[in-house]
This record gives C-alpha cells, sequence and structure tokens, in this order.
C-alpha cells in the first residue's frame, strides 16, 4: 500500500503540490488525472522518491521511501519522456539495470522480446518516441517492481501496442499484485484501466473516488418544468454542477445518488426528465468547472 499525508511541494516559491494525501492499495490500477500545470508529475516524482516534498510523508507498506534505497528498488518511474544513458542500448541499459534492481527477472525480460520485438543492439537515441517508450516498459516489467508509476504511458504507442501493455499490466496486477499510478490526459484509456481515479486541480485534489462510483454519482439530467420556480428549488437541494439551457429544456450535471435525485425531480413533476450517465470525459469537464478551470467552449 502507497500512503501520501499533507504533502506540499513548491517550485521558487510558487504551490505546485497543495497538501495532498491519496492511498493507493496493493494490486490497484490509480489514475490521476487533471487539468495542465494541477501538479501531476510533480506528484508521481514525490512518489517516486525523486523530489523530496516540503512538508509532508509518503510511504510503502508504512516505511518512507525517502533516503531508503531499499524500498526505492521497489518502485519504478516511467516518465512521460523516458531518459537513457547517451550511445545506450537496451541490452546495455538491461545489464545497467540487472545491477542496480536486485530484482531484475532474465526470464521475464527474455519472454517479453516476443512483445517488445525491438532491436536490443541499436541506439536507443535512434528510435522513436513510441519505441522509446516500449523499451522503457519493457526494462520496468523486468526490474519485477512492487509499484509502477507512469506519466503519460500511452503517449506515443501506436493502438496494438496500448493494448499489449494494458494486458501486460492487467497480468502483473493479477499474477503478482502490481502497484500502477498513471497520470494521463488520454480518459479514454484511463476509463478502460483503473479502478479508483483522483482529479487535481491547482495543486489540490478535487475528486478522488473509484470510477465506478464515480459514474454512480455523477448524472447528466436533461429537464423541463411547468414552473421555472421549480428549477431554482432543486438546485438549492442538489448540487448541481453545471447548467446549460436548451429551448424550454434545461441540461443539469448532478451530483448524488441516481435515486435520491430522481426523486428530488419527481416532487415538482417535470414534463421531461431523462437521467443518463457520463462518460469520465464529461465527468472530468464538469469537475474542473465546478473546481473554478474556466470549461466554456470557446469560438473566436
Ligand atoms: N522544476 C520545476 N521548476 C519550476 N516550476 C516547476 C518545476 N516543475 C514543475 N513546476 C511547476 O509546478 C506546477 C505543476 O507542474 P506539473 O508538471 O507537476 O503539472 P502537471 O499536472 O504534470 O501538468 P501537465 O498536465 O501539463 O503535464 C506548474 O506550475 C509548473 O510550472
Amino acid at each position: 500500500m502507497l500512503e501520501i499525508r499533507g504533502v506540499r511541494k513548491s517550485f521558487r516559491g510558487e504551490v505546485a503540490v497543495d497538501g495532498i494525501s491519496l492511498t493507493v492499495h496493493k494490486g490497484k490500477i490509480y489514475g490521476l488525472l487533471g487539468s495542465n500545470g494541477a501538479g501531476k508529475t510533480t506528484l508521481l516524482k514525490i512518489l517516486a522518491g525523486i523530489i523530496q516534498p516540503e512538508s509532508g510523508t509518503v510511504k510503502m507498506e508504512g516505511k518512507s521511501i525517502f533516503e531508503r534505497p531499499e524500498v526505492k528498488q521497489r518502485i519504478i518511474f516511467i516518465p512521460d519522456s523516458p531518459a537513457f544513458f547517451p550511445q545506450s542500448t537496451i541490452k546495455s541499459m538491461a545489464n545497467f539495470y540487472r545491477s542496480v534492481y536486485p530484482r531484475w527477472n532474465q526470464a521475464q525480460f527474455e519472454q517479453l522480446g516476443d512483445v517488445f520485438r525491438l532491436d536490443t543492439s541499436r541506439k536507443l537515441s535512434r528510435f522513436s518516441k513510441g519505441m522509446q517508450r516500449q523499451a522503457a516498459f519493457w526494462l520496468s516489467l523486468a526490474c519485477m517492481p512492487d509499484v509502477l508509476v507512469m506519466d503519460e504511458p500511452h503517449d506515443g504507442l501506436d493502438p496494438v501496442m496500448r493494448r499489449q501493455i494494458k494486458n501486460l499490466l492487467f497480468q502483473e496486477v493479477a499474477e503478482r499484485q502490481l502497484t500502477v499510478l498513471i497520470s494521463s490526459h488520454n480518459l479514454h484509456e484511463i476509463e478502460d484501466i483503473c479502478g479508483p481515479v483522483g482529479i487535481m486541480h491547482g495543486g489540490k485534489m478535487r475528486v478522488e473516488m473509484d470510477l465506478n462510483d464515480l459514474k454512480a454519482d455523477t448524472h447528466k439530467v436533461q429537464v423541463a418544468f411547468r414552473d421555472e420556480r421549480h428549477e431554482r428549488a432543486i438546485s438549492s437541494k442538489l448540487q448541481v454542477l453545471h447548467r446549460e439551457v436548451r429551448g424550454s429544456v434545461s441540461l443539469l450535471i448532478v451530483r448524488g445518488d441516481r435515486e435520491r435525485i430522481t426523486a428530488a425531480f419527481g416532487i415538482y413533476q417535470p414534463y421531461v426528465f431523462d437521467l443518463l450517465p457520463l462518460t469520465l470525459e464529461e465527468i472530468f469537464i464538469y469537475e474542473m468547472g465546478d473546481a473554478g478551470y474556466d470549461t466554456r467552449p470557446l469560438l473566436l
């Protein structure tokens, strides 16, 4: 289990991560979403022990990860642009990882060669962005980490490789309870693989929930009342994240339990009432709007 409590980090007086707490349970795939500059990468680097926070704690199975090489050896961070030594090849990087990570698994490395069909003797600097990312996955999985932290892992990968990597992650989670933390703007990919998700904005965690609960807790309501005062009355009873008027019909994004919402609207007997599920992308946009991010579509 990874536990972050009250973590804060600023750069030259500007707060990037503002007192964040989160828990990732063993064997879960956690999706970290957020606006640009929200502080996701900074938080992931803190988690991986690359950046030290000014305050707060980061613990893995109860042990602080800072200045504890034996704990850090169990966490692998794949940054948004994987970095390799100059002139290195997959073969030479594998030799390096083997010397640094005591759990390096040569058999796993060789088996993964069937998935990542890359030339292990070719300079990594000559690989494309997507091939470099594949190489980073290959090497990381052969290190047999307990925790895999990934920043924008799908960036540059073709759809076949995305599916291969998704399957490999599921396999590692099922077989040996790998814990995964993914930060991504690709909400469709996150929707496919993550259980718990956190949405960050302005250095703070705005929403944290299991994706299924989050979907069950946010609804799109199309409604038309006979008396417009009824809509104002509803807004004071329910948490309305967003409202748009389309002729006589209003579109409302409402937080809360489906039954409670249906009952609250039912009192006013609207002549149109439709309660629809939202995609993760819609939830993200409306939550960001609620957090003060200007999400209105702009046409110039
Ligand atoms: N090394 C640094 N020096 C100065 N400021 C930094 C540094 N790293 C991050 N920041 C600042 O911290 C804030 C959070 O940045 P971070 O990269 O963590 O955001 P992010 O959520 O990953 O954004 P994006 O989705 O755009 O990649 C930003 O305001 C950024 O400018």
